[in-house]
């Protein structure tokens, strides 16, 4: 069976539904970057695309989002860069282990402005929103997954409950045509 991605191999750990946020550590040994996040995190999904960052051995990321005034970089945020400043979202990684803290949208008129995206998994508490479903699944392939994995892979998803789809859901699909909808409207 291919990995999809550790924090979700083996069934989803469902949250607790009063999440209160915490705190997102890299993976250093020392000097730590670490995010303050407040409260919990909203839409948490599977991503196989090739620009999510992806713990060892995962074909995976997992990613959340959070309102941007719900994050704060609480230490050592000098060691952060901007992996693709011309990216829509700006994922500010740690230099020295490459774990990616936090992505930013700083296009006012994208749909998704005054979202931040995160990685749970790197709380250091439990209990935040479980996955709901998986994004750009067959992007997987443009990191190396063979085509024939395909059908193995999304049975393994809806088999731990995350529906397969090519882009994101169909809510989130439809929050962004509805956005484009009203700007060409305005
Ligand atoms: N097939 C492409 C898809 C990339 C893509 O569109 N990723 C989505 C989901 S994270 C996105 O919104 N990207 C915007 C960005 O990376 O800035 C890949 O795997 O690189
Ligand atoms: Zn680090
Ligand atoms: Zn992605």
């Amino acid at each position: 069976m291919t990995a999809l991605h550790p924090s979700i191999d083996n069934g989803l750990k469902q949250g607790t539904g009063h999440f209160a946020g915490g705190t997102l550590a890299c993976k250093c040994k020392d000097h730590q970057v670490k995010v303050g996040i407040k409260g919990d995190v909203a839409h948490n999904h599977a991503c196989g695309c090739t620009k999510c960052w992806k713990p060892e051995g995962a074909n995976f990321s997992v990613v959340a989002v959070v309102p941007r005034q719900n994050l704060t970089v609480l230490e050592n945020g000098d060691k952060l860069q901007i992996v693709d400043a011309s990216a829509v979202i700006q994922r500010h990684a740690c230099k020295a282990c490459g774990t990616h803290m936090y992505g930013r949208i700083e296009n006012k008129n994208h749909p998704f402005y005054g979202l931040d995206f995160i990685h749970p998994e790197l709380f250091q508490e439990q209990g935040s929103q479980a996955p709901q479903f998986a994004a750009f699944v067959s992007s997987v392939i443009e990191s190396g997954v063979k085509p024939e994995q395909m059908a193995g892979i999304r049975s393994r998803l809806k088999e731990i409950g995350l529906e397969p789809y090519d882009c994101l859901s169909p809510a989130l699909m439809d929050a962004i045509a509805t956005h484009v909808a009203k700007a060409k409207a305005a």
